[in-house]
């Protein structure tokens, strides 16, 4: 069996003269829980309609599942839950309508179905609604109907783009520990297009950055600003960014600023803070503190993406 869930290999689309998606390198392994991050216009949609057949890459290619999107889409779509920006629900149907019709694409046996769609209806918390027209329902609401449309088959990899845009703190979190206990349930593989940072950081397994058709970054959320090496923040006296930039410390390593006060370095081992904190020492900075940090995938998103990224 195929290892990965995703493969890209120099994947590019171009709408006209724009380059929608530039020679995207990307892997995801069968079981990850994947973030897809990057600003307004990065790319992600695009790459997304792409994985489910509804575009066609101008150049490179793309699997899911070990199969080729195009030429294979019926069988990516059954066994993917998608969720795309635009939920395309039908409005003149109930929530529990939309998801009866859901079924029978997915060819559920009338009980198989019944039992499903009942369990999903209160695991999106749309139980009281269910009978009520989809066209009157919330932006949020129709993004759980979405999600519970994409579970109907029990799909072995899930495509949410976006799946929390709308919803409220409380449904977020709903969401949220949703996708966890899905992800956790049965070795599934989930993509994710999302804003949302800290939410990926807490989530994902493995995330990457997008912007303007480029991948950025890819690798742990936990460990994308550090590379999984140990970083300090140093709250220090009497320097200034000049200083710094004449500062030979051991190792090489740069101290960077975080705010007015406050600078981090990364460094090779623990250990190696204690010859930095001495040589800071000899240069007659003043040491208040040393703290050990993890960036967040916030911050490093942000120094990636220069401050760009509308979140
Ligand atoms: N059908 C289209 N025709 C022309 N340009 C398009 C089309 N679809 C996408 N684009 C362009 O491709 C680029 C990438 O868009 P895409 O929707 O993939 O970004 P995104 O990362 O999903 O953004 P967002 O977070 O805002 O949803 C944008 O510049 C967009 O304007």
């Amino acid at each position: 069996m195929d290892t990965q869930a995703v493969e890209c290999q120099r994947l590019s689309r171009r709408f006209g003269a724009r380059a929608a998606v530039s020679d995207l390198d990307l892997k995801v392994p069968r079981g990850a829980v994947f973030g897809f991050l990057g600003s307004n216009g990065a790319g992600k949609t695009t790459t997304v309609r792409m994985m489910v057949g509804m575009l066609r890459p101008s150049a490179g290619s793309v699997q899911v599942l070990g199969l080729d999107p195009i030429s294979q889409g019926d069988q990516v779509r059954s066994r993917c839950g998608v969720m795309l920006d635009n939920v395309g629900l039908y409005d003149r149907l109930t929530a529990r309508q939309n998801l009866q019709f859901a079924a029978k694409i997915a060819r559920l046996g009338t009980s198989e179905g019944r039992e499903r769609i009942d369990e999903l209806l209160h695991r999106v918390d749309l139980w009281e609604r269910r009978d009520d027209k989809a066209s009157g329902f919330s932006k949020g609401m129709r993004q759980k109907l979405g999600l519970a449309r994409a579970l109907i088959s029990e799909p072995e990899m899930l495509i949410l783009d976006e799946p929390t845009a709308g919803l409220d703190p409380a449904s977020i979190v709903m969401v949220r520990e949703l996708l966890v206990s899905l992800a956790q349930e049965s070795g599934r593989t989930i993509f994710l297009c999302t804003h949302l940072l800290a939410e990926a950081q807490r989530i994902c397994d493995r995330v990457a950055i997008m912007q303007n058709g480029h991948l950025l970054a890819i690798g742990d959320p936990n460990q994308l600003g550090s590379q999984g090496l140990p970083t300090f923040r140093l709250r220090l006296s009497g320097c200034d960014s000049e200083l710094t930039k004449n500062l030979a410390l051991p190792g090489g390593v740069q101290l960077s600023l975080v705010n007015r006060d406050e600078w981090r370095v990364t460094v090779a081992t623990s250990d190696d803070i204690e010859h930095i904190v001495a040589a800071l020492v000899g240069a007659r900075i003043g040491v208040r503190a040393v703290i050990p940090e993890q960036v967040s995938l916030e911050e490093e998103y942000l120094r990636l993406v220069g401050g760009d990224g509308h979140e």
